[in-house]
């Protein structure tokens, strides 16, 4: 069984890495994910300078998933700038995740990264949930496509944007209908976290993280449905686009249905956190062994065919 596959004029052997923010934020956590069995990975969205964050505590794993309201804690873009230059890219592809506080700030990181060519693959982040008093750009359609039209006039390479969940088929007409007016954007990850749900812990009668009174995103086993159809949804919508699936991976099976349901690569987030990076040899096991006992040899037999009733 061959896991290899292609993506934006470099070449993956497997299509498995880490969501943006699992794992990512330094040097060490970094390294980890380059040495491990993922075919490629990304760095923490980063902000134009360094960020403390949210109070702790800001994770925690819960039965079914995760909540995290981390807000974007993260050493700043010059820190992952130089990491993303000095990355072997023969070794694995890795991309460099964005997350601007306001258009301006995107603007100052993306001419930075622009003028330092290196071959890192931009993920723009239009969906943090957790920045309080910051809505998120992608439930603010006229805001996302403002943000796209001035990213667009000052970066010259295809880059991807990292999209929330939607929950109407409206909304997925029209978040397809703004991204379709960018050929730049070469690829669509769906989903982030589930944003503002709330976990509380029965015998203290308490939520389990500090900020914003416990809201935080969600991930994990909770989202599965909801990540696969928002990959489902843009890969109709975008034809001329990939799909990066993320959303309540944890074993070989749901990134088959990553694949089946349209995503070129699967990233994997709450499953990374609580496992660590050897999961990505496990899950490379597990997606083999079943495409194995289906009888498909390559990634291509059945990416994007899930059939309808
Ligand atoms: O709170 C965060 O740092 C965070 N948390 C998420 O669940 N998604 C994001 O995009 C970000 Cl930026």
């Amino acid at each position: 069984t061959d896991l290899s596959t292609r993506f934006l004029d470099c070449a993956f052997a497997n299509p498995l890495m880490n969501a943006s923010g699992v794992w990512c934020y330094d040097q060490t956590e970094l390294d980890a994910l380059n040495l491990s069995a993922a075919g490629a990975y990304v760095t923490k969205s980063c902000t134009l300078e360094p960020r403390a964050g949210n109070p702790e505590p800001r994770y925690k794993a819960t039965p079914l998933g995760s909540i995290n309201s981390m807000g974007l804690p993260n050493l700043g873009y010059r820190f992952y700038l130089d990491y993303v230059a000095k990355h072997d890219y023969a070794r694995k592809p890795l991309f460099m995740s964005v997350a601007g506080l306001s258009l301006e700030d995107n603007l100052a990181m993306v001419r930075e990264i622009k003028a330092a060519n290196v071959p890192a693959i931009m993920e723009l982040n239009l969906s943090c949930p957790n920045v309080p008093g910051k809505p998120q750009i992608a439930y603010d359609f006229d805001a996302m496509d403002a943000m796209l039209a001035a990213v667009c006039r000052e970066y010259d390479k295809p880059f991807g944007v990292k999209m929330p969940p939607y929950f109407d088929i409206a909304h997925f007409d029209a978040a397809a209908e703004i991204l379709n007016r960018y050929p730049q954007v070469a690829f669509v990850t769906c989903i982030n976290s589930i944003g503002n749900a709330l976990a509380i812990d029965t015998e203290t009668e308490t939520v389990l993280i500090k900020p914003k009174d416990g809201f935080g995103g969600i991930g994990g086993d909770y989202v599965l449905p909801t990540a696969l159809a928002n990959v489902n949804a843009f890969f109709r919508r975008c034809p001329d686009k990939k799909v990066i699936g993320c959303g309540g991976v944890k074993t070989g099976e749901q990134v088959f249905q990553h694949l089946l349901a349209g995503a070129s690569l699967v990233q994997v987030g709450t499953a990374l956190q609580e496992e660590g990076p050897a999961i990505f040899a496990r899950l490379a096991d597990e997606l083999a062994a079943l495409m194995a006992k289906k009888g498909y040899k390559t990634l291509g037999d059945f990416q994007g065919k899930l059939k309808t009733l």
